[in-house]
């Protein structure tokens, strides 16, 4: 047997049976084994746990109830002894400890039932046990019948109670709700009975614990119980279920709408109490509004009823109250707290210390004062040439600020510098940034020249004196003036045009003699179509074939020059080139070499020269650049170019656009039977050009596209403005009815009966957009966009290409790389022909960036980018600074004030000689020494370390410095305010 089990005889006991020792109780234990270790043992554990006393139900154990020792009945001391010992003896697990037979007595009638169940329930054997007859009857009756399962029960009870867990019920029928809060140590097997689950966590009334709740999960497992789940599987009835409480039931939409109200309603008070409450403290000056607005808790605890927390979650008061606090500073006009803010926004935050510097800026350089007298500059076309930048004469008009943009505290930083003694002007743009670190300003001043600058107060009649009049006199003369529109969106392009095109017409037909009619062409490019504006059917696509006047494309004609094999391999084009018929012999050569070059730019592998042939070999691969060169060929006008194509190599280029579009063209051009065509077979003689004086040599044919005669001024306007009527607008987040497409409008002066005729093409683009603009775009706008800004770079590559062909005449000029390109060839490759663009500019300092984009592709058309000057980056002063520059007044005190508890080691030392009449320069001050450390000491402190034990001087110094602190703050308080007041200022 196990000792565990082994009786613990107590001295008092051993007393009782006459045992000199605990020696010679153990020496008499077979004879005579105590009667009473078990009650004792009961009885010291009562008295350890005094608030939960075990009580056994003696019911659980009928054979083993113990009647302590008494002198009426001996005989069943004895039998119950020896059954006990019999237990013992047979390994059995020890019996529940035995109460007093007093208690034993207070047993209720089971017939009243488990207090569990409510209402008149079945005698539960195993819990409340049997009647009192029947345990009587069990401790008198030897031997033990065999061990069933309430026995089993009975013992799990007991070992639980010995090891301290008290399990058991009390003999009053009702469960201890101590005993089954420990419950956790009652044997597995009970607790996997079904009346395991019934007997935990019970309150006094007998109530399980777990009545309307199920057990958590945790518990369960801690009980070792199974789950609703298992029992269910198994067959069991989970007492649990019984006991549960119904279900609140589900609320109707409406009255979870009413409480949702009332909740709103209640939080609507609470808060208006609280801003009651918050006026209150502040009025007392007890708080700092802010501190209690935002931090308080009372958002939970509100009354202290904590009714809010109850009504809404925690985070939706938050939000409310964010949304609150957010709202009220929206409407008391409180600023951005944010520090990191992108360009534009930074721009608009510091704005009046930016306006404020731009206007110093200014006053120091008068000539950018804006006063320029616009009407007394007129240049005329020989001082146009004067002023033209490579060829090319570039204006800058500045728009100005409009009202909603000041109203949004925008400012201007576009100043023009009209310069009429200089062959140029200048426009100078203030880009105002901020530092890295967000806090310093600065101001770069860039310099952008030009032919000749309009600021915001030039007018329209200004601007077409100036840029269109000169080019009418050419193009009455016949010749080819080109004005073309670029800037941002919104920058004033279509404004500017539309100003020109009706003093363009109303001079055209004074000046215009009956000989001459004027025709007019208006089409519209959109991506990679363009679109008649002026025919009669809407949106029918105009088809641009630009070709030499006279020479026309040919359709590849194959020669029977056999192709050399290796030539097949690398899958080379082979290009023959005729010369003209009538060149004379000494030039014949020169002209090969030329050649000759012309085709090693395009990697020619090979070039043959015939009497009356060139042949060269060009790659395939390079075959856009074999299309260009044909037609750089054909520009000069000197050679007639035939191409003998292999076959294969065709065949495999067909499935492009532009081999097979040049096909097209050829076979329309045929079958239209143009004026310009004729050319058949292969050694055609190049058309004489045309007789007028400056009439171009090439033209560009808009295929489809309705030329009107505009008998009349109004006539052209009219026709002007069916065009623009249809022309594709749409409104971006910039321009409300911004231009998606670049609208050509072509006016012509012809000679009545002949083909003389001057040109005159506006070209209105479509807005420059970056991507920060168009970010919010759909997919198709921002396609859009991108193709408009592809045209535009490609018209950028093209002028330029068109300044380096004066200098270099081998210039390839990459016209054919869009639309717009192909539509201004003429005026790419007729050198007499004029060419001005107008450079629209946004003032705003939020589209800076905008406007020096603009101001810089222009420049790098024209090719005067090294003409950029960048001058040095200023510093932005600050409002008390800016003070004194601009109203003239210093503010209340210029000193630099530090507080002490910023002061460094030599601001210390400083102040020490000085203060209190140089009652602290003999303090100790070392090197580490700062106002921080400093301030940061007490009085004995300071008395040790720096007044060398001298506690008065300590104590002076250190309300000296407090002292110093305080005056120091009300000073740069003071200031604070004086500098607020100036900003409003400056805001107005
Ligand atoms: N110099 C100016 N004076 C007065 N108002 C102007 C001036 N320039 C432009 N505007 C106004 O600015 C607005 C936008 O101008 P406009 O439509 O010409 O811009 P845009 O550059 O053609 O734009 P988009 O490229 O999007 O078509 C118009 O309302 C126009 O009246």
């Amino acid at each position: 047997m196990s000792s565990r089990f082994r009786p613990n005889p107590t001295p008092s006991w051993a007393q009782t049976q006459n045992l000199s020792s605990l020696k010679d109780w153990e020496a008499d234990y077979n004879d005579s084994p105590p009667a009473s270790p078990i009650r004792k043992s009961a009885n010291s554990k009562a008295r350890a746990r005094p608030q939960s006393p075990p009580s056994f139900n003696t019911s659980l154990s009928p054979r083993v109830s113990y009647v302590p020792p008494s002198s009426s009945s001996e005989n069943a001391q004895k039998d119950a002894d020896e059954a006990f010992f019999n237990m013992l003896r047979s390994d059995e697990p020890p019996r529940p400890k035995i109460v007093k037979k007093k208690r034993v007595m207070r047993v209720k009638d089971p017939a009243k039932g488990a207090p569990e169940s409510g209402g008149p329930a079945k005698p539960r054997r195993r819990i409340t046990g049997g009647s009192l007859k029947k345990d009587a009857k069990a401790v008198t009756s030897p031997p033990p019948p065999p061990i069933n399962k309430a026995q089993q029960e009975c013992d799990s009870a007991f070992f639980g109670m010995l090891r301290g867990s008290g399990n058991g019920n009390k003999l009053d029928g009702k469960p201890d709700m101590q005993i089954g809060a420990i419950s956790p140590r009652v044997s597995t097997e009970s607790l996997r009975s079904e009346e395991s689950l019934l007997r935990t966590s019970r309150d006094s009334d007998g109530r399980p614990l777990s009545a309307g709740r199920p057990l958590s999960s945790r518990r369960r497992r801690k009980l070792k119980e199974p789950s609703a789940a298992a029992l269910r599987n198994s067959g069991v009835r989970d007492s649990r279920e019984e006991i549960a409480l119904p279900r609140k039931p589900k609320l109707s939409e409406e009255e979870m709408n009413k409480i949702i109200e009332e909740d709103r309603l209640r939080f609507e008070e609470l808060q208006l109490e609280k801003q009651k409450k918050v006026a209150k403290l502040r009025g007392k000056g007890v708080a700092g509004g802010k501190k209690v607005a935002v931090r308080s808790k009372s958002m939970t605890k509100v009354g202290g009823s904590g009714a809010v927390s109850k009504a809404m979650p925690l985070s939706v008061d938050r939000r409310k109250k964010q949304d609150l606090v957010l709202a009220q500073q929206g409407e008391n006009g409180s600023k951005d707290t944010r520090r990191n803010l992108d360009k534009r926004t930074a721009r608009i935050r510091h704005s009046p210390h930016f306006i404020a510097a731009i206007k110093e800026y200014r006053n120091k350089n008068p000539h950018l004062n804006s006063n320029h007298n616009h009407r007394e500059r007129r240049f005329d076309d020989n001082a146009m040439t004067n002023r033209s930048l490579n060829g090319v004469t570039v204006f800058v008009r500045k728009r100005p600020l409009f009202p909603y943009e000041k109203q949004r505290k925008d400012y201007d930083v576009v100043s023009v510098h009209a310069d009429s003694d200089a062959d140029s002007d200048h426009v100078l743009i203030h880009n105002c940034v901020m530092h890295p670190d967000m806090k310093k300003m600065l101001h770069k001043p860039t310099v952008f020249s030009c032919s000749a600058a309009f600021d915001q107060h030039a007018n329209n009649d200004d601007i077409y004196s100036n840029v269109a009049r000169p080019m009418l006199d050419k193009v009455l003369r016949g010749g080819i003036g080109t004005i073309l529109m670029y800037g941002q969106t919104g920058s004033g392009k279509t404004y500017t045009m539309t100003a020109i095109e009706e003093r363009l017409g109303a001079e055209l037909f004074s000046e215009i003699t009956e000989d001459k009619e004027i025709t007019v062409k208006f089409i519209e490019l959109a991506g990679k179509r363009a679109v008649d504006l002026l025919g009669r059917r809407q949106g029918e696509e105009v088809r641009i074939i630009d070709q030499m006047q006279g020479m026309g494309n040919e359709v590849p004609t194959v020669n029977n020059e056999p192709v050399p094999k290796s030539v097949e391999k690398k899958k080379h084009v082979i290009i023959q080139v005729s010369m003209r018929e009538g060149i004379e012999e000494e030039t014949e050569e020169k002209v090969d070499a030329d050649m000759m070059q012309e085709f090693r730019r395009f990697n020619a592998t090979a070039i043959r020269t015939f009497p009356k042939w060139l042949t060269a070999f060009v790659k395939v691969s390079s075959m856009m650049d074999y299309l260009e060169a044909i037609g750089d060929v054909r520009l000069k006008g000197k050679y007639k170019v035939l191409c003998k194509v292999e076959d294969n190599v065709v065949e495999s280029w067909r499935g492009e656009d532009s081999w097979e579009g040049w096909d097209e063209e050829e076979e329309d051009e045929e079958e239209g039977g143009g004026e310009d065509e004729g050319v058949e077979g292969e050694m055609q003689e190049v058309a004489p050009a045309p007789q007028c004086s400056e009439a171009p040599v090439v033209s560009v044919k808009w295929k489809n596209a309705a030329e009107l005669t505009a008998k009349s001024q109004e006539q052209l306007t009219k026709f002007i403005n069916v065009g623009k009527s249809r022309r594709a607008t749409e409104a971006t987040d910039v321009n409300g009815t911004s231009s998606r497409s670049h609208a050509v409008l072509q006016i012509s002066v012809k000679e009545k009966g002949s083909k003389k005729c001057g040109i005159i093409t506006l070209i209105d683009c479509a807005g420059s957009e970056r991507r920060n603009d168009s970010l919010y775009h759909d997919k198709e706008r921002q396609k859009e966009s991108a193709e408009i800004n592809a045209s535009l770079y490609a018209l950028k590559n093209c002028i330029r290409a068109r300044v380096e062909v004066r200098e270099n005449p081998n210039t390839f000029i990459p016209y054919r790389s869009s639309l717009l390109t192909r539509v201004l060839r003429e005026t790419f490759e007729v050198d007499t022909a004029l060419l001005s663009i107008i450079a629209t500019a946004a003032p705003n300092a939020t589209d800076t960036e905008h406007t020096m984009e603009t101001l810089r592709t222009v420049s790098r058309i024209v090719g005067t980018e090294n003409n950029i000057v960048e001058l040095p980056t200023e510093n932005v002063l600050m409002a008390h600074q800016l003070q004194e520059m601009i109203v003239g007044k210093a503010p209340s005190s210029t000193a630099n004030h530090v507080i002490p508890m910023k002061w460094n080691n030599s601001q210390l030392n400083a102040w020490l000689k000085k203060a209190a009449g140089g009652m602290f320069q003999n303090v100790k001050v070392v090197k580490s020494d700062t106002g921080k450390t400093v301030m940061a000491q007490t009085v004995p402190k300071l008395t040790d370390s720096m007044c060398y034990g001298d506690t008065i001087l300590a104590t002076q110094l250190f309300n000296k410095l407090r002292n110093e602190s305080e005056r120091i703050n009300k000073i740069l308080l003071k200031e604070r305010m004086e500098r607020k007041q100036m900003m409003k200022g400056l805001d107005g």
